[in-house]
């Protein structure tokens, strides 16, 4: 067989008692596009941090066409071999698309200034050769995630790297920008450029991967092309456990008809949405579904105090909800798993515990003194409740992988039993097993007669829902009861069945 063009061996990894990776192995031939997954916890962004040159590994090797990897001090060396797209931004926002292609490295005219006339005409220049629809002068903030994201491959392929990382690329991306995602990875494919796929979307490392790398509790447990490992294979190779047990049905009973309005919002109205009348009664779930620009995250936004109506009214249990105070709506009774885990949702310099018990630290003590025990009991209960991988309440939030930070969040959402959850993407990043557990905590808040507002681009969230209810530009243009069959509820969310 042809010289892998990656491969890394007996790769380990530990941060303190914490062992990140054991036994880290991947090997990705040139032009596949390789899937790596496995639960939160697993160790694959510890294993991206060694193939991009971020972190030297405790043991193990990297190569690159048979070589050994560049030393980590020679940045420019290994930005010629691969580079990284994550979630989060690594260009520059206040930049131009331009400025952020050539940053440390602009064309220089005469007397050594930079050449803005020559960066724009080089800029046009890689994005064209990349077939990067974006203009050079656009300021990189107001781009879509999916120009930015783009841009962010252009931008290491003309370094030269051939090998691309992207990690969870599709997690903030609705289903056409996905689909178009997926047709850009196979042109590039096409021209000779290898993907190591971060996903925790099954059914997209199907679509548009040819291998699968698996790891778990930090070992390498196999490698194979998708064609020959079916979903319940690789999701009994990802948790060690056969599906039927990671995967038990939901039972949904029926909402009582009679049950108490829980959350009542009349006339709704700001720059992301129009005239929203919403009712939410206890024990019930309702979905919003929609596309990128459709209002739904602003909308639920809205209940939790992050973002502003400019018109309308809202009650809960038939008191006026506050708008644009996180506090106040808390104190009011909403619980909320935000969109932004970073920017919103943690407190990064703080442990496991501290974040997930801060909203209600009220409650735990009197006076406003906590009894340490007290807290870490509640903590303790949290964590195995959500099945957080952690090595306890002490530890640092900013130490824990992405899917069990977003656990995390939800445990703070639910601490303060809540009388309207709101969740944003609650599963955004969590691995099938961690999936099953937060949307079964979102049973039991519906079990205990909260009333729940969910906005998801996932069918399977959306499955869990009473009925769904779907913006198309700000307006609520459908509502499907629960039962839907997917076909019918992507059309409304795609504009396809009605006149929006
Ligand atoms: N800087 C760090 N300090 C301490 N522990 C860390 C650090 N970074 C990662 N870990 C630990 O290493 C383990 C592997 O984490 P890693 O981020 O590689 O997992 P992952 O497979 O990418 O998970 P996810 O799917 O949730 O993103 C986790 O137990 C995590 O808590």
């Amino acid at each position: 067989m042809s010289t892998p063009l990656v491969e890394a061996r007996g790769i380990a990894k530990r941060y303190g008692p914490t062992v990140a990776l054991a036994d880290g192995q991947l090997t990705v031939h040139a032009g596949e596009s390789h899937a790596l997954v496995g639960r939160n916890g697993a160790g694959k962004s510890t294993l991206v941090t060694v193939l991009t040159g971020l972190q030297a590994p405790d043991e193990g090797t990297v190569s690159f066409d048979g070589e050994p990897a560049p030393a980590l001090t020679d940045r420019d060396a290994w930005r010629r071999k691969v580079a990284c797209v994550y979630q989060k931004p690594t260009v520059v926002p206040e930049l131009t698309v331009a400025e952020n292609l050539f940053i440390n490295r602009q064309p220089q005219g005469r007397g050594g200034f930079i050449s803005w006339r020559r960066l724009k005409t080089e800029a046009a220049e890689v994005l064209d050769t990349w077939d990067v629809h974006v203009d050079p002068d656009a300021r990189t903030a107001d781009l879509k995630v999916e120009d930015r994201q783009m841009v962010e491959i252009a931008r290491a392929l003309s370094f030269g790297a051939r090998f691309i990382v992207l990690d969870e690329p599709t997690a903030q991306l609705d289903n056409r920008e996905i689909e178009r995602l997926f047709t850009r990875m196979r042109a590039l494919q096409e021209s000779g450029v290898t993907f190591l796929f971060i996903s925790h979307h099954l059914q997209e490392v199907y679509e548009v991967c040819q291998t699968v790398t698996v790891l778990r509790d930090a070992r390498w447990i196999t490698t194979a092309p998708v064609a020959e490992l079916p979903r319940a294979a690789l999701v009994e190779a990802m948790a060690g456990e056969s599906i039927a047990a990671v995967e038990e049905k939901a039972s949904r009973g029926d909402v009582d008809a009679g049950a108490p309005v829980v959350l009542e919002a009349h006339g709704l109205t700001s720059e992301s949405y129009e005239s929203i009348d919403l009712t939410v009664r206890g024990g019930e779930v309702v979905g919003l579904a929609g596309s990128s620009g459709s209002g739904k995250i602003e909308l639920a936004e809205s209940f939790a105090g992050l973002h502003t109506p400019t018109g309308g009214t809202a009650q809960l249990e038939g008191r006026r909800l506050p708008f644009g105070d996180v506090t106040a709506a808390l104190r009011a009774g909403v619980g909320c798993v935000p969109r932004d885990r970073h920017g919103q949702g943690l407190v990064f310099g703080m442990t496991v515990g501290d974040n997930a018990t801060m909203s209600v630290l009220d409650r735990l003590g009197r006076y406003g003194f906590v009894g340490t025990d007290r807290k870490r009991g509640f903590a303790d209960e949290l964590i195995e409740r959500l099945d957080i991988h952690t090595a306890g309440p002490d530890q640092p939030v900013s130490d824990l992988s992405g899917g069990n930070a977003q656990k995390v969040v939800m445990a703070r959402a639910l601490a303060s039993d809540p009388r309207l959850l709101v969740l944003i993407n609650p599963t955004a990043g969590v691995d099938v097993k961690s999936k099953e557990s937060l949307l079964s905590r979102m049973d039991s808040a519906r079990d205990d007669g909260t009333a729940v507002l969910v906005v998801s681009d996932e069918l399977d969230d959306l499955r869990r829902c009473d009925r769904v209810l779907v913006l198309f530009h700000g307006r609520v243009v459908a509502e499907h009861p629960a039962g839907w069959r997917d076909h019918e509820l992507i059309a409304s969310i795609e504009g396809v069945d009605h006149h929006g």
